[in-house]
């Protein structure tokens, strides 16, 4: 299966949050879908559900328009929805019914999901008595337990611990192996990068990088390499560059321990190299960079006066 978003644009009042987003997300490749705060990405999510109606542009499933209530769709909402004051297992129950599935088939999937999860022996409690991580869980048990097709998550490991967070992951990767079409909102890299195979990042209302995400970061670090000398600081090591040498290199970030450089003659390393030695750099690190998808988001979407106050 496929999900294309195509050239959705939506304003509130005399107010545009989207300028045209497309994307696409294939069943079992899953999409993180990312974004500053503000950025668009609940609004985004929100036309896909149908709870909100674009102005312009469309959402195809195989090429047909995306009808909502003809699909199995989890949605895990980042408010989350259950009522405090009802029993886990009565609403679970109660949310299947409405999603399309019978009364046996409900209580079932909703005892599978919460043992799954950890939290079976909460079925009879009232939810505002659980913790905040099992009522997260008892959430996304809620989420899946029409076994949708399409799941869509909305910063889903808020709240849990590391032991859960690593339950939570296991699902995650579960659907996905099961060809699900997943979409993952979350402003924790670390979780996309283990299960996105794409990624989205919407600035303001307007994508400003998409694509499979190994392209990207070896699109991000094309020509660039980590350096770092025995005997040089770090902003040692920066004017000796910007000095000497930066006919072929310019420096395009730092790392807690190493220099960012970028080849911009394309000489060969063994040159670049050599140019250290001549400088009398002892080198310490030498390398291809491989950036992480926080480096690649920071430098898509954070303003250039915030980078520099976070230096
Ligand atoms: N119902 C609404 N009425 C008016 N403005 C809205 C409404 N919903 C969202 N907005 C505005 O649309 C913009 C995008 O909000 P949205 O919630 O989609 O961002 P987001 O990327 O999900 O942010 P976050 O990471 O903080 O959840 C914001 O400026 C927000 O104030």
């Amino acid at each position: 299966m496929k999900l294309e978003v195509k050239d959705i644009t939506k304003s509130f009042g005399d107010k545009q949050v989207l300028h045209g987003i497309s994307f696409e997300v294939q069943s079992g490749r899953a999409l993180g879908l990312l974004g500053r705060n503000g950025a668009g990405k609940t609004t985004t999510i929100r036309i896909l559900m149908d709870v909100f109606r674009a102005n312009s542009g469309e959402v195809l499933l195989d090429g047909e328009k995306f009808n909502q209530r003809k699909h199995l769709i989890g949605y895990l909402p980042e408010e989350r929805g259950l009522y405090p004051k009802k029993k886990v297992i009565e609403q679970m129950v109660y949310l299947g019914r409405i999603r399309g599935i019978s009364k046996s088939e409900a209580v079932a999937n909703s005892k599978k999901w919460l043992k799954r999860l950890g939290v079976l022996e909460y079925e009879n409690a009232k939810l505002e008595t659980l913790s905040k991580g099992n009522q997260q869980k008892v959430q996304l048990a809620s989420t899946l337990v029409c076994d949708p097709d399409i799941v869509i998550l909305d910063e889903p490991f808020s709240g849990l611990d590391p032991v859960n967070s690593r339950i939570l992951q296991d699902v995650v990767m579960e659907l996905i192996g099961q060809n699900k079409i997943v979409i993952f909102s979350s402003h924790q890299m670390s979780y996309v990068e283990e299960f996105c195979k794409d990624i989205v990042i919407i600035n303001k209302g307007d994508v400003v990088l998409s694509g499979d995400l190994d392209n990207i970061k070896r699109e991000f670090g094309k020509n660039q390499l980590v350096v770092s000398a025995v005997d040089k600081t770090l902003d040692d090591l920066e004017n000796i560059i910007n000095e000497h040498m930066s006919d072929i290199l310019e420096i395009t970030g730092r790392t807690k321990e190493e220099l960012i450089i970028k080849n911009v003659a394309d000489v060969s390393r063994k040159q670049i190299l050599s140019k250290f030695i001549s400088e009398n750099i002892e080198i310490e690190r030498f390398e291809t960079y491989k950036p992480s998808l926080n480096d690649i988001f920071v430098s898509k979407v954070g303003d250039a006066d915030e980078k520099e106050a976070a230096e």
